[in-house]
């Protein structure tokens, strides 16, 4: 099956985000004949830096540069979409708060079906798109179908596709007239950044990372003699904020920090994706968990199936003898 297909850009400060390289590879894997174009929205000099890099790796960039444009508002970009898109578009969106925002409406107004919070891809089958998501907090792939005679949105979940390589030399094609007259009743107001904290966790290589598995406050200690004997860094999962064991600034995933560590070690962490979706860079993940289904060992390079209390000591004595 022959298809235009379309991928949604994030950006901020004039740079593409991270789930460019993953979207460019869902749309390879999805249809790998086809060339998939990047819808790059915004407004001002930072949005043609990022047409600039995105054409790096797609071979065509389409550039909508309007003010209305310049805070990504579902609202405004839906009818824009729905106007430029060719009739049978596959659009993928990042599976974001604007993708989750923007995807279903506009599958309605195209007449096309929706398939939400994409993990794989199992081919398509005539008209059938067969997609892979995750059920019951990943512990369940459910394998489903759409009929995508009339087109596709599909929204990819953040950290399921390894990032494509740059290879292509793009064109950059302006399309911003297109875009000019957009008028929505809902209006930008502010960003407001994830508060600063004691350490910049987005900076650090090696993280150690400890989840609601730890079970107790006093057991953090635990987890500090780890990381000192590691050299490493600790953060956490939003429980562990939520529960006021440390502050707001260790915490990693959608509504915490984006974090590229080299190494990434999740104690007692089971995996959900709003945690590994603030896991950025393709880090080497070791997962401690006592629950051998748990979701995180999907993502980790090495699992351990152990209780954290027992095997932490050990752990820390073991590498404070090695340094
Ligand atoms: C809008 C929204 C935004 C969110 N944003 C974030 C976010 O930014 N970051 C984030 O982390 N979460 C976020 N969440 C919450 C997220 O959905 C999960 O609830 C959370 O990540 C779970 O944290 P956890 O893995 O520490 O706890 P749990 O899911 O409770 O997992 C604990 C794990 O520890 C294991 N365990 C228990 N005892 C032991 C033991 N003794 N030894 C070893 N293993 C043990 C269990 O088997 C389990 O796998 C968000 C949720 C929503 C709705």
């Amino acid at each position: 099956m022959a298809a235009n297909v379309f991928a949604l850009i994030a950006h901020a400060a004039g740079k593409a985000d991270d789930s460019a390289l993953e979207l460019l590879s869902a749309a390879k894997s999805l249809f790998p004949e086809a060339a998939p174009t990047a819808l790059v929205l915004g407004s001002g000099p930072g949005l043609k830096a990022v047409a600039q890099e995105v054409a790096a790796s797609f071979p065509e960039v389409w550039s909508f540069d309007q003010e209305t444009l310049a805070y990504p508002n579902a609202e405004l970009i839906r009818p824009l979409l729905v106007k430029v898109l060719p009739a049978g578009s596959i659009v993928i969106l990042p599976h974001s708060t604007l993708g989750i925002d923007l995807g279903p409406g506009l599958s309605v107004k195209l007449g096309a079906a929706y398939l939400p919070d994409v993990v794989g891809f199992d081919g398509v089958e005539g008209t059938q798109l067969k997609v892979v998501r995750q059920e019951f907090a990943g512990q369940v792939s459910a394998h489903v179908q759409g009929d995508v005679s009339k087109g596709a949105v599909v929204t990819v979940r953040s950290g399921a596709f390894a990032p494509a390589s740059p290879s292509a030399v793009g064109t950059v094609i302006d399309k911003s007239p297109e875009a000019a007259g957009l008028s929505a009743r809902r209006r930008f107001v502010e960003v407001v950044q994830a508060e600063a904290g004691d350490v910049d966790i987005t900076r650090e290589e090696v993280l150690v990372a400890v989840g609601r598995g730890i079970g107790e406050q006093d057991n953090l200690s635990l987890v500090d003699d780890l990381a000192e004997a590691m050299g490493a860094t600790v953060c956490c999962s939003r429980p562990i904020v939520d529960a006021k064991w440390l502050e707001k600034g260790r915490q990693v995933g959608t509504s915490g920090q984006t974090v590229k560590p080299k190494i990434y070690l999740a104690l007692g962490i089971s995996g959900a994706f709003q945690h590994l979706g603030g896991l950025k860079g393709s880090p080497f993940i070791v997962a401690v968990n006592k629950n051998p289904k748990a979701p995180i060992f999907q993502a980790a390079q090495v699992g351990v199936v152990a209780d954290l209390v027992e095997l932490l000591p050990e752990l820390t004595e073991q590498i404070q003898k090695a340094r």
